[in-house]
């Protein structure tokens, strides 16, 4: 579970988060939306120890961010935007094993979770081909199975659409609604309401640093009226 309270963030002398109220429990599907600039990115990284609150505080399954980074970032797993420039490795196998050698974990048990990672993401039989010869969507599910070879209890992408075409768009929200059916929560950061809030069981919508919406996305989408946000079509 991820427990944000009275979360306050500020760049200087800009307030990107304004006390942020939010709790997601395990295997919910939470859709994180609003305008650029609305405190989407901030919040999700505070949810991994990448950032310190000024004010309030962010737990993770219990214990506090701030005095255990190791907590927080084994259970909840980040794919961030443009995951097509931060691979490690040359190869799709290569990659996805580098967060559980990471670990210290024994040879079987990183081959084991490699290949269940691969096969979560309908990659399985092609950790041996080139990151760079694959297509873009090709990449973002090389660094979704990134992230779940962690085991996380949460996968958080942020615009995981971002530069996709519509089939492969089609793909990874697939992947996504099947780990969701198979227990692992979901947040997907984004400004782009369409598809994806039909795989969702809750929307949750910041403005200037605060939530505006929070709500089952049937309700949600006649609370945007007037908001920054693409509407579903
Ligand atoms: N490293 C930084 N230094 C200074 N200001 C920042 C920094 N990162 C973000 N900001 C500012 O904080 C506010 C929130 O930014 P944030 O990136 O969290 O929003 P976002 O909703 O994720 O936007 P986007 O969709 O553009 O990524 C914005 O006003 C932004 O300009």
């Amino acid at each position: 579970m991820i427990e944000t309270e009275g979360l306050v963030h500020r760049y200087g002398g800009v307030t990107a988060l304004d006390g942020v109220d939010l709790a997601i429990e395990d295997g919910e599907f939470v859709v994180l939306a609003g305008a650029n600039g609305s405190g989407k990115t901030t919040l999700v990284r505070h949810w991994n120890g990448l950032l310190d609150p000024d004010e309030g505080t962010v737990r993770v399954n219990g214990t506090r961010v701030a005095e255990d980074r190791v907590v927080a970032r084994t259970a909840v797993g980040m794919v961030f935007q443009e995951p097509r420039d931060g691979f490690v490795a040359a190869t799709i196998g290569a990659d996805v094993a580098f967060g559980p050698e990471n670990l210290g974990l024994p040879r079987d048990e990183i081959a084991e979770r490699v290949a269940d990672a691969l096969d979560a993401v309908n990659l399985d039989g092609r950790g041996g081909e080139r990151i760079d010869a694959l297509s873009g969507g090709e990449r973002e599910r090389v660094a979704i199975a990134g992230a779940l070879a962690m085991h996380p209890d949460h996968l958080v992408l942020d615009e995981p659409f971002t530069g996709l075409d519509a089939p492969a768009r089609a793909s990874v929200l697939e992947r996504l609604r099947s780990l969701h059916a198979a227990g692992t929560g979901v947040v997907v950061v984004t400004h782009d309401l369409r598809d994806v809030l039909a795989a969702a069981d809750r929307l949750v919508v910041l403005n200037d640093g605060a939530i505006v919406v929070d709500d089952a996305p049937e309700t949600a989408v006649e609370q945007l009226a007037g908001l920054p946000v693409d509407r579903p079509c």
